[in-house]
C-alpha cells in the first residue's frame, strides 16, 4: 500500500523519512493490524474500477458525475462503502452517491481558508486527519504533496475507498500516531485539528507539531477551548460530551501563551465557533449518536455532564 509513497518521498524533501518509514510500516503491518482490516480490503478491492468525467477538490471533494456509471453500479458502490461505517468527516459526492457524513467537514475548512498562507506548491502534513477530508481540500488549493496521518485504522480504509475514484497520488494517509514521526523539520505547513483535547500531554504534543516544520513553516490548529485568561484550562471528569479521552481544554489564551513559551512566533487567533447541529448530527452514513446526545436537552450552552458546550477555535502560528 506504501509503495508509491516510499517512491515519491525519495525525490522530495521528505526523503529523510525514508531512514525510518518503511521499518515502522512493516512493523504495523506485522503486528498491529485491526481485526476486520482483512476484510475491509476484500471490500476495497470489490469496488468497481471507473473514469471520472469532473473532479472539485477546490469548492467540495467530488469525483465524477452521475451519468459516469450505470445505477446498479452506484447502488453496488454504495452497499461496500456503507461497510466502512461509521463515515464521521466529510462530506463526499462519488459519481452522483452522497456520503452524508456526521460531520460537515467543509464547515471547518470554509472557517480557516481565508486566514492561511496560499497552500499552492507546499508540502504538508494533516496530523489526526480522520478520513482525510481535508487532504484533498489542501491539494484543491494547489499543495504539491499531501501527507495525513492518523492511527484509526478504519479511517484509511476510508480514505482508500476515496483515493480508489480520485487516484491522485500526491494525496496520502498513514496509519501512525503523532509519537511515530521522527523531528521532520520539513513541512511547509502543518496541520492539526480536533487532537490537542484527546492528547495528554498537550505540551509535548505542540512541541512534537513544531518539529514537523521547516524555520518559517506554519501551523494551523484547531481545537476545543474554554472562556478564560492565560492560566485557565479545563480539565474535565471521566466524559466530556460523552467522550471518554478529552483531557486539556485550554482557554484561547491560555493555548497561545503555551504555544508562544515553546518559540512559535505570531501565534493568533482568527476564528472561534461554537459547534452548531447543522456541522454534527446523525445521517444514515453515521446512525449512532451525534451533538444532540451529547448536549444537555434543556440547554444546549452545556454538555450533557454540564460543562461549557463545545467551542472550537483557529490558531495560526509559524515555527
Ligand atoms: N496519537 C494520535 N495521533 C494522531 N491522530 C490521532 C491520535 N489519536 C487519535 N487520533 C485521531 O485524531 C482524530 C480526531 S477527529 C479530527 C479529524 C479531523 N482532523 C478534523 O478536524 O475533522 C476529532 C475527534 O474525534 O474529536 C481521529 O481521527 C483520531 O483517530
Amino acid at each position: 500500500m506504501f509503495n508509491t509513497f516510499y517512491q515519491q518521498i525519495a525525490t522530495n524533501q521528505l526523503s529523510h523519512w525514508l531512514t525510518t518509514l518503511p521499518a515502522q510500516l512493516e512493523q504495523w503491518q506485522k503486528n498491529h493490524l485491526h481485526g476486520e482490516y482483512g476484510k475491509w480490503l476484500k471490500t476495497l478491492e470489490a469496488l468497481p474500477a471507473t473514469e471520472y468525467s469532473t473532479l472539485d477538490l477546490k469548492d467540495s471533494v467530488t469525483v465524477g458525475a452521475a451519468d459516469d456509471i450505470p445505477e446498479g453500479q452506484r447502488k453496488r458502490i454504495e452497499a461496500l462503502l456503507k461497510n466502512f461505517k461509521p463515515w464521521r468527516k466529510g462530506p463526499f459526492h462519488i459519481h452522483g452517491l452522497h456520503i452524508d457524513t456526521e460531520w460537515r467537514s467543509d464547515f471547518k475548512w470554509d472557517r480557516l481558508l481565508p486566514h492561511i498562507s496560499p497552500l499552492q506548491g507546499r508540502t504538508v502534513l494533516d496530523i489526526g486527519c480522520g478520513s482525510g477530508y481535508h487532504l484533498w481540500r489542501m491539494r484543491g488549493e494547489g499543495a504539491e504533496f499531501v501527507v495525513g496521518i492518523d492511527p484509526t485504522q478504519l479511517f484509511l480504509m476510508q480514505f482508500q475507498a476515496i483515493q480508489h475514484f480520485i487516484k491522485d497520488p500526491k494525496v496520502n494517509l498513514l496509519p501512525l500516531g503523532v509519537d511515530d514521526l521522527p523531528a521532520l523539520k520539513t513541512f511547509d505547513t502543518v496541520f492539526s485539528m480536533g487532537v490537542l483535547y484527546h492528547r495528554k500531554s498537550p505540551i509535548d504534543f505542540l512541541q512534537q507539531l513544531k518539529a514537523q516544520l521547516r524555520p518559517g513553516g506554519e501551523l494551523v490548529l484547531e481545537t476545543l477551548v474554554v472562556e478564560g485568561d492565560e492560566q485557565t484550562v479545563l480539565v474535565p471528569g471521566e466524559r466530556y460530551a460523552k467522550m471518554r479521552n478529552v483531557w486539556f481544554i485550554p482557554s484561547a489564551d491560555a493555548l497561545m501563551f503555551w504555544m508562544r513559551r515553546l518559540g512559535f512566533k505570531n501565534v493568533r487567533m482568527v476564528n472561534t465557533d461554537q459547534t452548531a447541529f447543522e456541522e454534527q448530527r446523525k445521517t444514515d452514513w453515521m446512525d449512532t449518536e451525534s451533538l444532540q446526545d451529547f448536549l444537555d436537552p434543556k440547554d444546549s450552552n452545556k454538555t450533557i455532564e454540564g460543562y461549557p458546550a463545545p467551542l472550537r477555535a483557529i490558531f495560526i502560528a509559524e515555527a
